[in-house]
């Protein structure tokens, strides 16, 4: 029976990005022989200008049947004044709650062949490799909100952040689970000094650890962490934290494998899991074919690892990815004279023709 891989390009870059990854998946395909099948399904702003929705009911239901799913992004400025509800960004939103993914793996490391890249002195970045495990279906993004609402003769919004003690029992126990299969460390990354919500994973983040004597737990707040990120990204190896913070973290943390798009990530549910890269939908750059599609070829790569448990196929392309890196191909967002410019297509290209 061939594999479903349901592809969701969205918007911006998003078809630029998903078409390089079908297409490395593809070629890997005919040498792994995984066969694989792809069914399209819009969402984002496109699917809002078609259907009026930002997540077709058919979008969610194919990706909730299928193997796998593989994602663009989406969000635009057009879509900046439709109703909250109906922005683009929902889309992304209604898939993670709708499939139940609660765990975002989003792994950071530097490529040597990428050191000077970093704003970062290369001393500082060598040797980083960390996976930041961001909760994905809690947190202040799936909160109560309040637009607007009349309070003290003025006007206000409000979100609730709010976690529950099993929503972070459960992305805890993934992140030890992930460090033991890594260097057995795990920073607990919260705002406890300030936030109840933090307070509460703190103590629930330090009964999961007993259970791991072989994995090394530290709490650090979050405003500590941002700068540690920069200054000593090396000490860590496992980050887990919420939601919002694993948002703002990954981005901070994409400097330091040389530009964010190359970062890939998987989003696990138990049922099925959705890989995307962790940049948006890149509105200044959409269109132009100039796209770096290594975060989304990465993002495949991991599909092929955690979904399929395709791990000869997935080393192929990581390695793909880190040769063609090492032989100069870069994208306007890691170029610099010297080097061979490519544009989304011929970056494509050259990591099949290195499979
Ligand atoms: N999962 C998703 O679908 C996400 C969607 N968004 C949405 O994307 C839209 C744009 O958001 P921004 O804050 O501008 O973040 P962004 O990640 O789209 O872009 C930030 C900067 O990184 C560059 N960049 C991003 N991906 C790149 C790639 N593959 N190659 C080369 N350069 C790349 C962009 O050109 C831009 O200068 C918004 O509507 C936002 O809500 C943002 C993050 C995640
Ligand atoms: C809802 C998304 C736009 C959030 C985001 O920036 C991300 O998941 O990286
Ligand atoms: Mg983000």
């Amino acid at each position: 029976m061939p594999k479903k891989i349901v592809v969701i390009p969205g918007d911006g870059i998003g078809k630029e990005i998903t078409d390089g990854a079908v297409a490395v998946l593809q070629a890997v395909d005919k040498k792994y022989k995984l066969n694989l099948d792809y069914d399209y399904y819009d969402a984002g702003g496109t699917a809002y200008d078609k259907f009026g929705v930002p997540l077709p009911e058919d979008t969610l239901k194919a990706a909730q049947q299928a193997d796998a799913v593989l994602f663009g992004a989406v969000g635009g400025d057009k879509w900046d004044n439709v109703a909250p509800d109906l922005r683009p960004e929902k889309a992304i939103l209604g898939l993670r709650k709708g499939l139940g993914l609660y765990a975002n793996l989003r792994p950071v490391k530097t490529m040597d062949a990428l050191i000077e890249y970093s704003p970062l002195k290369p001393d500082i970045v060598r040797g980083t490799d960390v996976m930041i495990v961001r909760e994905l279906i809690g947190g202040v993004y799936f909160g109560d909100k309040c637009e607007e609402e009349d309070y003290n003769g003025t006007k206000r919004a409000w979100d609730l952040e709010n976690y529950s003690i099993p929503e972070v029992e459960r992305i805890v126990n993934l992140a030890m689970q992930t460090a033991q299969g890594r260097k057995g460390k795990v920073t607990s990354v919260d705002k406890a000094n300030v936030l109840a919500t933090s307070r509460l994973w703190r103590r629930t983040a330090a009964q999961v650890a007993a259970k791991y004597p072989d994995v090394k737990m530290d709490n650090m707040y979050v405003d500590n962490c941002a700068m540690q990120l920069a200054i000593n990204p090396t000490r860590f190896d496992v980050i887990v934290t919420g939601n919002l913070f694993g948002d703002i973290l990954s981005d901070e943390a994409a400097v330091l494998g040389g530009s964010i798009g190359l970062m890939p990530s998987a989003s696990i549910g138990e049922q099925t899991s959705l890989y995307e890269p962790i940049h948006g939908s890149a509105p200044d750059i959409a269109g132009k074919g100039i796209a770096n599609p290594l975060g989304t070829i990465l993002s495949a790569a991991m599909l092929l690892r955690y979904s399929l448990q395709a791990d000869e196929a997935a080393d192929a392309i990581e390695k793909a990815v880190k040769d063609v890196l090492s032989q100069g191909y870069r994208t306007a967002d890691l170029y610099s004279e010297g080097f061979k410019k490519v544009n989304t297509e011929q970056m494509t290209q050259a990591v099949i023709a290195n499979l």
